[in-house]
């Protein structure tokens, strides 16, 4: 399955270079030469750089792979000389690059092209040498990526456009490339300089964190990568707004409670199973600091107005178990009055359907719970009560249900091909392999089994 590809996204070279500033261009002889003879390492440089794979290798064993440590010698030749602003080599940047696909569990030509993502447009390559060396598949990441730094380069320029528009149109496109997995390389190339971003001038880190935020931020929230989006906004935050940072990141510890979640999530486990009821999933999370500032802008709250830095969300089969559940949560722990809301009974306009309701831990700290069958998940996650709509408070809500889910099986698709595993097909719609999926995305694990169970519906209604 293949995403739309939008019509002008034909550049021949493109360039991000204030993301990723480095001291000397190569000259277009040592371009040349990081591809024709990819293992051969100048000797100054040959101890550093096998050293610098030796550590990337004992991180992840996919650097051992022959198309990425062919990859990481040619990145090492054309970067050659090449520093970053805080003065580390530029290739650091490259294999860190690769070592955040990794930790999502790219496959090799995921990994090669993140090591070379910047040899087109900072290091002189061209793709037709990419291509023969690594393959068009490596090239074609490559190149994407490269469209990428090069629309964000111009939507930087274009002064005219609302900046929100801007940042409406330009997330579009990036998620109508034709392969998506240029997308998480070019994310995984700025969740890295947003962490090395303390030595760039104060301008320039103002400058790229509006932007992550306005952008990167969001689109790594739609494709359901949480973590990552979570550490962009939460950079940008203390990048952007420094003193609140430091403030509320100091008042948190009065709040935060590590092991509270894993208890919670134990002791609720071990009552449903008491009460004999059986659940889909029961998952938790710490609310990141960003998203309690943001909280607590928008609803001009204190922070012990915040309920949910804390919390849990059981997924049961029926309506019925949900109910139930809520009498359990009661039973185990003391509610907090005024803070239930049935929107089973009562779904919001959006349709989004659960049942919420804050408790006092053991910790006596909130924690907040949510209850909801399967089907209401998936339309939390991918419908019109999409949780990234919800959160970006999307003005434009005229995508119909088929779109979200020939979107949903296009991101599923590209995110099983970069697990190398098989593509959970609907009922009905051929064989239906049961995907064991390690990818980190909250969204993705609790989605693709309900996924196989529900497309069918959602394709009919
Ligand atoms: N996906 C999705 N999630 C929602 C939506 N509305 C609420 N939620 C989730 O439910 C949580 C609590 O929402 P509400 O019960 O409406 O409470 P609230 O008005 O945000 O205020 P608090 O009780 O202070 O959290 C949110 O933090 C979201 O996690 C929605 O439309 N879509
Ligand atoms: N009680 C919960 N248990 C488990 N996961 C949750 C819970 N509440 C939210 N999440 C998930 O945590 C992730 C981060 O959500 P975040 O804390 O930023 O916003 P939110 O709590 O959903 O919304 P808001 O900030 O408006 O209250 C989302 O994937 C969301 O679905």
């Amino acid at each position: 399955t293949r995403c739309r590809t939008p019509p002008s996204l034909s550049f021949a070279r493109a360039s991000d270079q204030g993301e990723a500033p480095y001291a000397r261009p190569p000259s277009a002889r040592r371009a040349r030469a990081a591809v024709a003879g990819c293992e051969e390492v100048g000797p100054a440089s040959s101890a550093a750089a096998a050293a610098l794979l030796a550590g990337a290798q004992s991180r992840h064993a996919i650097f051992r792979e022959e198309l990425v440590r062919r990859a990481y010698y040619a990145a090492e030749a054309a970067h050659r000389g090449q520093m970053r602003a805080s003065g580390d080599p530029y290739l650091q940047h490259c294999v860190e690059t690769a070592a955040l696909l990794a930790e999502l569990g790219a496959g090799p030509p995921v990994i090669a092209a993140g090591l070379l993502h910047d040899t087109v447009d900072d290091a002189g390559l061209d793709y037709g040498s990419i291509s023969e060396q690594f393959g068009a598949g490596v090239a074609d990441l490559v190149k994407g990526v490269s469209n990428l730094s090069h629309l964000s380069k111009l939507a930087r320029r274009n002064d005219t456009a609302s900046r929100t528009d801007e940042a409406d149109r330009l997330r579009t496109v990036f998620l109508a490339m034709e392969d998506a997995r240029a997308v998480l390389i070019k994310l995984a190339d700025r969740l890295h300089n947003m962490r090395t971003l303390d030595s760039l001038p104060k301008i320039k880190q103002q400058c790229f964190a509006k932007e992550t935020l306005e952008i990167f931020a969001p689109l790594a929230n739609q494709l359901g990568i949480l973590n990552w989006k979570e550490q962009l906004e939460n950079l940008c935050f203390k990048h952007l707004y420094p003193e609140q940072y430091e403030e509320l990141s100091s008042n948190l510890h009065e709040f935060y409670n590590r092991d509270m979640i894993a208890a919670a999530i134990r002791r609720l486990e071990q009552a449903l199973q008491v009460r004999g009821l059986s659940y889909r999933s029961i998952s938790g999370r710490h609310k990141s600091i960003y998203s309690i500032y943001s909280k607590m802008t928008r609803k001009k709250l204190d922070m012990d107005e915040i309920y949910d830095v804390h919390g849990v969300r059981v997924i049961l089969e029926n309506k019925a178990d949900c109910f139930t559940t809520l009498e359990v949560v009661h039973h185990l722990w003391p509610r907090i009055p005024g803070k239930f809301k049935d929107y089973v009974s009562s779904p919001k306009s959006n349709g989004y359907q659960s049942l919420h309701t804050v408790v006092l831990s053991e910790e006596t700290l909130p924690l907040e719970i949510q209850i909801r069958t399967a089907d209401m998940h998936l339309q939390a996650e991918f419908g019109i009560a999409a949780h990234w709509r919800y959160k970006e408070g999307v003005r434009n809500c005229s995508s119909s249900l088929p779109e979200m889910v020939e979107w949903v099986r296009c991101v599923v698709t590209w995110q099983c091909e970069t697990l190398h595993i098989d593509h959970p097909s609907p009922p009905g719609l051929g064989s239906s392999p049961r995907a064991t999926c390690t990818f980190p995305s909250v969204t993705l694990m609790a989605v693709l089994s309900p996924i196989q169970n529900n497309v069918t519906t959602l394709d009919q209604s």
